[in-house]
């Protein structure tokens, strides 16, 4: 059984006043939460994980350097991120593949690196809505995948998010049929590589305008075992009725 993951990742949002939103939405949690993983920016991941020990609330970093240490000014690795002690990290993100230039290659290093801290890596993918309207979607989805993964792929270490660039801050979100296309593509391919077992067992995160408006549906097609959430997980009173849809999908 795959586990299910309801994720936020905060972006470029929040200061130590939204540490109480992390309190509201552990005091809120359904019986049987699913995974929670709570991706603020790198200045409160300290504080994030003192606010949230002792709940089912994990942390993640937005983002880590593919080396351990060095002249890197204003990044952070990921033995800096395992420190704080968050255990996940999200890589590859398209702000961040668009505005950092980050590449393929790029985030298959930054995944091995996040591996050998002892953090899971949140890897995403997905196309612009050019490749879309031009019927490239399954390509460069099936590109990403194999360039941004590395060979040492294992069931715990690694989730994949799917999040069409044109679905995200947009209020536009995919047909249901798209999102299981899409879907059962990346399980194919991950079966194709990495063989059953693995393939399987990876979590595949449906991400890009998920609100508790829509996670009923999205939640309900097969290989969609979660969401990495944006807007609508800065808040705990937006974010809760997500958690509480996915525990009981
Ligand atoms: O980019 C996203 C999560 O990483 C999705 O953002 P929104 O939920 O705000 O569309």
């Amino acid at each position: 059984m795959r586990p299910k993951i309801a994720a936020g990742n905060w972006k470029m949002n929040g200061t130590a006043a939204a540490l109480t939103e992390l309190h509201s939405l552990a005091t809120g949690l359904p019986d049987n939460p699913p995974q929670i993983v709570i991706c603020p920016p790198s200045t409160l991941l300290f504080r994030a994980t003192d606010a949230t020990h002792g709940s089912p609330i994990q942390i993640g970093a937005q983002d880590c350097h593919a080396e351990e240490a060095g002249a890197y000014t204003g990044d952070i690795s990921a033995t800096m991120v395992a420190d704080s002690g968050a255990s996940h990290v999200i890589l590859g993100h398209s702000e961040r593949r668009d505005a950092h230039r980050e590449t393929d290659a790029d985030v298959q290093a930054k995944a091995i690196a996040a591996w050998g801290a002892g953090l899971t890596a949140i890897i995403c993918i997905g196309e612009s809505e050019a490749e879309r309207d031009a019927g490239q979607t399954l390509d460069i989805i099936g590109a990403q995948l194999d360039g941004s993964l590395p060979d040492a792929v294992e069931a715990g270490n690694t989730v994949i998010a799917y999040e069409p660039i044109w679905a995200i801050g947009t209020g536009k979100v995919p047909s249901i049929a798209q999102i299981k296309e899409v879907h059962d593509f990346i399980r194919a391919r991950l079966i194709d590589r990495f063989g059953a077992e693995i393939g399987n067992a990876l979590p595949l995160l449906y991400g890009g305008s998920v609100k508790a408006a829509n996670a009923v549906e999205i939640f309900a097609v097969e290989n969609v075992d979660g969401a990495l959430v944006g807007g609508a997980s800065l808040k705990a009173e937006d974010f809760a009725p997500i958690v509480t849809a996915l525990a009981q999908s």
